[in-house]
């Protein structure tokens, strides 16, 4: 296909297709955190740089070009969550849990005997909700939380409430961090986790929010928050919150999310 001077063919077409797609998703990840700006500032340079060099303004594109060069490695660093979000939610659409077709053909790791204990832990959190004791319980699904449980004290114990109870009261050495659960069995207590860096977390929730939050960007973890502050529960997954949830909803969705 011809366009005044332009030759335009199918794979022109799929390549800005291609390109409006990946901008796309860029924007909506780095969307409301700092990195857009930081993002925005380096497309401005480049778009000078560009007009330096189609002007002939030799010394500007020099300098511009050299910051060109460095910008990209710096890039890189400053990004490096983003990017990271971005290739584990590439790898995601494309596993066979996601997929809408293979998911036919495949039984998910979590049987519904793994799944049996969540009326534990959902009793607790209600305890915990009435009486204001912070809590933060992850329970794997598909992503290995390995490294997360490394960063806590192991424990490898059955779940049960009188157990959650004992570890998230305030003047327990365990009650700091996350417990987490990993094929039915509470794995690790004191667990660090990522803090979300999103700007689009309401700001009336803190930390313990903003590490659930954090958790559901880099992994499948289901996450629940019990808020000390304001004794409500909350259950995190993919970037998205539930909030003030009712013992039988976080049941239901706790096991629609885990076996699904
Ligand atoms: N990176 C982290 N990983 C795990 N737990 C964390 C992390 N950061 C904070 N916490 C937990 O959150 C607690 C602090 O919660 P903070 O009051 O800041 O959060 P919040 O979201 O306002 O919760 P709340 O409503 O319970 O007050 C810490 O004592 C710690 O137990």
């Amino acid at each position: 296909m011809h366009i005044g001077f332009l030759n335009i063919d199918f794979i022109d077409v799929v390549d800005v297709m291609l390109v409006a797609f990946l901008l796309y998703q860029i924007y909506r990840l780095i969307q409301g955190s700092i990195a857009n700006k930081i993002f925005f500032g380096f497309i401005i340079v480049y778009v000078v740089y560009l007009l330096a060099t189609a002007f002939g303004m030799e010394l500007l594109s020099a300098i511009l070009g050299q910051f060109m060069n460095v910008g990209v490695l710096a890039l890189l660093i400053i990004f490096q969550q983003e990017i990271r979000r971005f290739l584990l939610m590439l790898g995601r659409s494309t596993s066979v849990q996601e997929n809408a077709i293979l998911k036919r053909f495949y039984t998910p790791k979590i049987s519904k005997d793994k799944v049996s204990n969540l009326q534990a832990i959902v009793e607790a959190t209600r305890t915990m909700a009435a009486t204001h004791t912070g809590a933060l319980i992850v329970i794997e699904k598909e992503d290995d939380l390995k490294k997360f449980i490394e960063s806590g004290d192991e424990i490898d114990s059955q779940v049960s409430k009188r157990l959650l109870l004992t570890i998230f009261h305030k003047n327990s050495p365990l009650h700091d961090g996350a417990v987490i659960i990993k094929n039915s069995r509470l794995a690790a207590a004191r667990c660090m986790l990522p803090i979300s860096e999103s700007g689009t977390i309401s700001p009336t929730l803190g930390f313990r929010h903003r590490a659930a939050f954090g958790m559901s960007e880099q992994t499948d973890a289901a996450v629940i928050v019990v808020s000390e502050e304001k004794g409500e529960v909350s259950f995190v997954s993919h970037g998205g919150i539930f909030r003030n949830m009712s013992t039988k909803d976080l049941e239901a969705k706790l096991s629609e999310y885990l076996l699904n």
